[in-house]
């Protein structure tokens, strides 16, 4: 059985007069790993704030675990922010703390089961357990704050170009967390990437924004399926400079 985990119906959006989202129609279900790709400015990062609720939107449907965004009250949204978990720029706050100083606090505010010491050997923070948060490169300050998106265990996750800035190295420590949560809890994982080799390897389906709408969106295998060589080319072949 499958259980849809976030429904979208012909989502528009604009800032001012640059309608960015003509009419977005899409669907998430409960684990599947969603690659939203795009040229610079193609409108992922604002539809993946929608999706986290942080951002309205002017038209359309928005569904989350079956309740419409629009008509929630701040109590019922923050019942849905609780089972999303996003990664979001490290504040100030941050600086002042150690990794396993952070880790350990947000397992507290999470509430969390997982085990701080399967985090601190999963990412390869052992290292730099004792180091400040801003002391880190900029690198390993997205890799502590991708740990920490994981502690809550959520239901879905939401990332905007997480692996953008890491090393090939810590791409892969990345991916092979984000398959290991998705397989291990259910969890649905949306994220936002410009490369179109991750798609390829780890995505279920792919969902290309052009021109303010879904181009395409469809199974990786069966976009490759109907011909392209790679997700790079498929890419390629689509979208204009
Ligand atoms: N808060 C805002 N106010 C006004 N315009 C905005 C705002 N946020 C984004 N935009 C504009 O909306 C369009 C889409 O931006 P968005 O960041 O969603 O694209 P993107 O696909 O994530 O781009 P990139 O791949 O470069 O990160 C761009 O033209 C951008 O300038």
């Amino acid at each position: 059985m499958t259980v849809e985990i976030v429904h979208v119906k012909q989502l528009k959006k604009s800032y001012g007069t640059n309608k960015v989202l003509r009419g977005i129609d899409f669907t998430a279900q409960a684990g599947e790993i969603i690659g939203v790709i795009g040229k610079n400015g193609a409108g992922k990062s604002t539809f993946l704030e929608i999706l986290m609720t942080l951002k309205t939107y002017d038209e359309g449907n928005v569904f989350v675990f079956d309740k419409e965004v629009r008509s929630l009250s701040t109590h019922q949204l923050e019942g849905i922010r609780k089972q999303i978990s996003v990664v979001l720029q490290p504040t100030q706050f941050y600086k002042s703390l150690k990794v396993v100083e952070l880790l350990k606090l947000f397992k507290a505010y999470y509430k969390s089961s997982v085990n701080i010491e399967k985090i601190i050997a999963d990412f390869k923070l052992e290292p730099y357990r004792k180091t400040y948060f801003n002391k880190l490169s900029g690198g390993w300050k997205q890799i502590v704050s991708l740990a920490i998106a994981f502690l809550s265990e959520p239901k879905m996750l939401i990332l905007d170009e997480p692996t953008t800035g890491l090393d090939p190295h810590m791409r892969n420590i990345l991916w092979a967390y984000i398959t290991k949560y998705n397989k291990r809890t259910g969890g649905t994982v949306i994220l936002t990437t410009h490369n179109m080799d991750e798609v390829e390897l780890y995505c279920d389906k792919v969902m290309l924004l052009n021109d303010g709408v879904g181009e395409t969106f469809d199974t990786t295998k069966r976009i490759l399926d109907s011909g392209y060589k790679s997700i790079h080319d498929f890419y390629l072949s689509k979208v204009s400079m």
